[in-house]
């Protein structure tokens, strides 16, 4: 193991398939990468680990020609290239393949009609496609990649991990089995949003590309896929590198501790329940879009689990209960009085609060501060007959970055200037602070790293003791078991089973989760 980063004199052009040293990038006051360093063997999968903002995605757009580097020294391939000018198109002339959290697979289009949108068209004479052609090539693309699947299924059709294959097969399209040795492709979060047999098919066809002489690079928050899949570690730290470990089998612990820079306890949360006999919420036969009657009752204090495979029904049920999706037939009723809000608007005037997967697109002011971004549900605390109170507003925002635990020069500092994880953990507080009724929240800690997701699990069990009812959607089945009382499990837009999460086991929870498909399957 290396530990300490590598001086940016250090030679770098040799025999690895990537090679970073002395990586610095500043944005204004803020250091992203201090003198970082990334060594990646040809044919290996290389962890690329750190907490929130510790630089890992500002690396990658450094790699990808999106940021321009203020020092360092890049080779790939054992090619050097000059960091200061590298842009998109030298990234893709180095050999460097990016599949991005965000696939970048267009909906609506079929398997060959994405693969084709990076490639380009088989034309005739007269710019007609030559669909055969086009057909033909995927097909042989996608069977390369071990992938059974007809090129013109429409892309919606095919599962979470076949999607991220398909974009995999994609990247590494312009290099055939034997010369995959000439690109690193590099992945971004690539399981964040899988569940955990998705993840493991994913990863599984990840070790068998390197297997074969594909060299991947990967970030992920995931300890233990992490650990089931790579070969190599780099830890960052505060832009730093702070260990290399080379064929290496570390302990989770032991990765963590090295994110973390100390000593780590007490990361799996032992809080006992909240739950109270006091019903909160009880819906009835609430149906509309995917939902086809949904039962359920929320008690004051208590934390619930939805879990349920993509397409049955987990996140139309939060947003249905925040007043985002109608309801077609059923009712509820929240704290005792009927309750179908129609609006969002509704929802909140009833103590509703609902914490959305895509917090980029649909929680964030994005041009706005952090301040900003944490005080805008609660503006009328802070808006007096002379304006609005910035000193107050501020110091409150302070209060929140220190209890949240959020890496940020301060409250004026943009939204967008903070890392992934931060983002999430903002959008998180401004929520919490209403002391919401209900709280609704949909894959919490996607992007966040391990250590701030224990934080985050604790203020959701102290906004349950204070009296919300907490009602939770995520993909990840060690979370639902970290954090809920009761976890329920969604088939078809139903409440399948009601268990209570205490005695399960996150195998337990995903077999149950796959009973519940070849349920579905045999009823067709
Ligand atoms: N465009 C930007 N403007 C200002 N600061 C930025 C910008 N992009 C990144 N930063 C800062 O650089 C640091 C590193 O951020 P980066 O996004 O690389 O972290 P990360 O390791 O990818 O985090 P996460 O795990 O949360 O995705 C953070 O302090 C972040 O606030």
């Amino acid at each position: 193991m290396t530990l300490a980063p590598d001086l940016p004199t250090a030679p770098v052009a040799g025999d690895e398939a990537l090679a970073i040293h002395g990586l610095t990038k500043r944005f204004g006051a803020t250091t992203a990468l201090d003198r970082a360093s990334l060594v990646v063997r040809p044919g290996t999968v290389h962890a690329l680990l750190g907490g929130n903002g510790s630089g890992k995605s500002t690396t990658i757009k450094v790699l990808a020609g999106v940021h321009q580097a203020d020092a360092g020294r890049l080779a790939v391939g054992g090619r050097e290239h000059d960091l200061a000018t590298f842009s998109a198109a030298d990234a893709r002339a180095a050999g460097l393949r990016f599949v991005h959290q965000d696939l970048g697979l267009f909906s609506g289009l079929s398997v060959a009609e994405n693969v084709a949108l990076d490639a380009g068209y088989p034309v005739q004479a007269r710019s007609r496609v030559q669909w055969r052609e086009l057909h033909r090539r995927v097909g042989r693309l996608l069977h390369e990649h071990e992938l059974d699947v007809d090129p013109r299924t429409p892309i919606d059709e095919l599962r979470p991990a076949e999607r991220t294959m398909v974009a995999i097969a994609r990247a590494l399209q312009d290099a055939g089995p034997d010369s995959r040795e000439r690109l690193v492709l590099v992945l971004d979060e690539p399981t964040a949003s899988l569940a955990q047999h998705e993840s493991a098919e994913l990863l599984d066809r990840v070790r068998r590309l390197a297997d074969t002489g594909q060299t991947v690079v990967m970030v992920s928050h995931r300890m233990s896929e992490v650990l089931s899949v790579a070969d190599d570690f780099t830890v960052f730290l505060d832009g730093r590198t702070v260990a290399t470990l080379t064929d290496a089998s570390p302990t989770e612990d032991e990765l963590v501790e090295l994110m973390a820079g100390r000593a780590v306890e007490a990361l799996r949360p032992v809080d006992s329940s909240s739950a109270t006999e006091t019903l909160r919420l009880r819906t009835e036969a609430l149906a509309g879009g995917p939902l086809r009657g949904v039962d359920l009752a929320l008690h004051a204090g208590e934390i619930v689990g939805v879990a349920g495979l993509v397409g049955s029904g987990r996140s139309s049920l939060l947003r249905m209960l925040f007043g985002d999706l109608p309801s077609t037939s059923g009712t509820a009723h929240l704290d005792g009085s009927a309750y179908a809000p129609t609006s969002v608007a509704d929802a909140m005037a009833r103590g509703v609060a609902l914490v959305p997967e895509d917090r980029g697109r649909e929680a964030a002011f994005a041009p706005l501060s952090v301040a900003d971004n944490l005080s805008v549900t609660r503006l009328r605390r802070f808006w007096g007959w002379r304006g609005m109170d910035r000193r107050a507003e501020y110091a409150e925002a302070r209060r929140l970055i220190a209890d949240f635990k959020v890496k940020v020069g301060g409250p004026e500092a943009g939204f967008t200037s903070m890392s992934g994880g931060n983002q999430q953990k903002v959008v998180l507080a401004r929520w919490l602070q209403r002391d919401p009724t209900l709280l609704l929240l949909d894959e919490p800690t996607q992007g966040v790293d391990v250590m701030s997701r224990v934080d985050i699990y604790r203020t959701v069990r102290e906004a349950a003791r204070r009296g919300s009812a907490v009602l939770v959607a995520s993909s990840d089945a060690s979370e639902l078991l970290a954090l809920c009382d009761r976890i329920l499990i969604l088939r078809e837009g139903r409440v399948d089973e009601d268990l209570t999460a205490e005695s399960l086991h996150p195998d337990d929870l995903t077999r149950k989760l796959l009973r519940a498909t070849s349920v579905r399957e045999e009823d067709r």
